[in-house]
């Protein structure tokens, strides 16, 4: 039996469930029992409807794309009646597929991508969450994989387990009645943009994703379902079409498609808006076409994203600056280094040097003194003796690490919030001279 099938056994006093993973996979094609309750205990978590069987079939086919792997944390016992949930539904779920994140220089790092957490309301703070951690990231650990992510419900839960933000998304909203203007109309009007049915977008979109995601710092890897979210054509929670999507595809000199947007209309105190469900672009032109192409819409007031990067190109391209507000900024993906040197070695870097860290995590899995020395942009990082005979120029957590991990968060704001120890002076403009990164990490998927 593998590491990932095992069953795990505490003491029945405190703990008194048995975690158990699984592969979310059709079986003769069928939703096998097991993964059908456990979809239900998801459902339920997040407050959704119950799935029906032809819903739990589609979710299940497209999550073994993903090669989803589930685990749910079952009762060793219960006095439930027939009917309720008892043994055989779990009181907690948890899953992961494992796909890359973009680390520069066109490295994309296998990453263990956290998702589909819940714990049943009758069964939380008894350190389900935890126990549910806890292994799953020692199995990560021992698989190889150096970084484990996950975009939050709460900014609150998962620091605690190592967790760190590493990028943010904006809301904004961008005026558009009467057009948008740029400071240079030639750099948004390069190639043709024109509307498309949105099924096109849904066979489409692995492929222009792919090309987005390679050249993209911070991107992570997309699971198939967003082959229809993307398009409208059905999501967790409501599988039928969306009927209000549109599609506009942006089609490059050669006549290639390098990018669409979906979007819909929504109505906004007052204001006539649309949405954008989904924009990808694989080139600077096809991005500052599409919103070309969105400033173009007649009868719309304003439209609204938000998947927005920190530094957009768009508020630089527009010559109406204050038309552009953010309405918001959230944290989005967070990372959790698993294997510091790992991790840290396949990173880009622009600049050469050295620097020593301290790194503590209470899990283990990443702790640690490491001197990072970069030559021609490619890190060796040494894992030292910790006895006293080498000193790290800088303390922190692994948690801190991982939002340093891309440079989306300098140490020297770390310093200043009080949650990194400079111990040799000058070690965090060191740090922060070798983690600078050219553009800010921005992640367009959210699992
Ligand atoms: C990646 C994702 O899937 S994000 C989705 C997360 N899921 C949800 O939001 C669904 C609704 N919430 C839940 O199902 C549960 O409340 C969970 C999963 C968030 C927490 O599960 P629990 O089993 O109650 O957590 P557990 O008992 O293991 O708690 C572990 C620690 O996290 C803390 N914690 C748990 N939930 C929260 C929370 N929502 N906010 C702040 N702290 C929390 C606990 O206090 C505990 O802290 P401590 O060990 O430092 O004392």
């Amino acid at each position: 039996m593998s590491s990932e099938h095992s069953t795990h056994s505490r003491n029945p006093r405190s703990f008194p469930y048995e975690l158990r993973t699984f592969p979310s996979r059709l079986a003769e094609g069928k939703v096998p029992e097991e993964v059908a309750a456990w979809q239900q205990a998801v459902s339920l978590g997040f407050h959704g409807d119950a799935t029906s069987a032809e819903e739990a079939a589609k979710y299940v086919a497209s999550e073994e794309v993903d090669g989803r792997m589930c685990t749910g944390a079952y009762l060793k016992d219960s006095a439930a009646p027939a009917g309720a949930w008892g043994i055989e539904y779990p009181v907690a779920t948890y899953a992961y597929h494992r796909k890359g994140l973009n680390v520069g220089a066109g490295t994309l790092l296998p990453v263990h991508q956290i998702t589909a957490v819940t714990v049943r309301p009758s069964h939380r703070r008894r350190g389900l969450l935890r126990a549910m951690m806890g292994s799953d990231l020692a199995q990560a650990k021992a698989a190889g994989i150096p970084i484990a992510a996950l975009t939050a419900s709460e900014a609150t839960i998962y620091g605690r387990f190592g967790f760190g933000v590493a990028t943010h998304a904006c809301d904004i909203e961008v005026t558009v009645k009467g057009g948008l203007e740029f400071i240079v109309p030639a750099a948004a009007s390069q190639g043709v943009v024109e509307i498309a049915d949105p099924t096109v977008v849904r066979d489409l979109h692995d492929g222009i994703f792919a090309r987005v995601h390679g050249a993209s710092y911070g991107s992570i890897g997309r699971h198939d379902m967003y082959r229809l979210s993307s398009s409208g054509q059905g999501n967790y929670g409501a599988l039928d079409p969306v009927k209000n999507i549109r599609a506009a595809l942006h089609y490059d000199a050669e006549g290639a498609v390098d990018g669409y947007v979906t979007y819909k209309p929504v109505q906004d105190s007052g204001r006539s808006a649309v949405e954008i469900v989904d924009l990808l672009a694989a080139t600077d032109a096809a991005y500052l076409a599409l919103w070309n192409f969105l400033g173009s819409l007649d009868l719309i007031d304003v439209v609204k994203w938000g998947m927005a990067p920190v530094v957009d190109p768009l508020e630089w391209a527009m010559a109406a600056k204050r038309l552009y507000k953010r309405t918001g900024t959230e944290d989005h993906l967070w990372l959790r280094i698993l294997d510091t040197p790992g991790a840290l070695a396949a990173r880009e870097y622009a600049v050469d040097g050295q620097v020593a860290i301290h790194v503590g995590d209470p899990l283990g899995h990443a702790s640690g003194i490491f001197r990072i020395e970069i030559v021609h942009g490619k890190a060796t990082v040494t894992r030292c003796p910790e006895d006293g005979s080498v000193t790290a120029g800088l303390s922190m957590g692994v948690s801190e690490l991982s939002s340093l991990y891309l440079g989306g968060v300098s140490a020297r704001t770390l310093q200043a919030a009080g949650r990194i120890r400079e111990e040799e002076a000058g070690a965090v403009a060191d740090f922060d001279s070798l983690f600078a990164a050219s553009v800010s990490p921005h992640c367009l998927t959210s699992f």
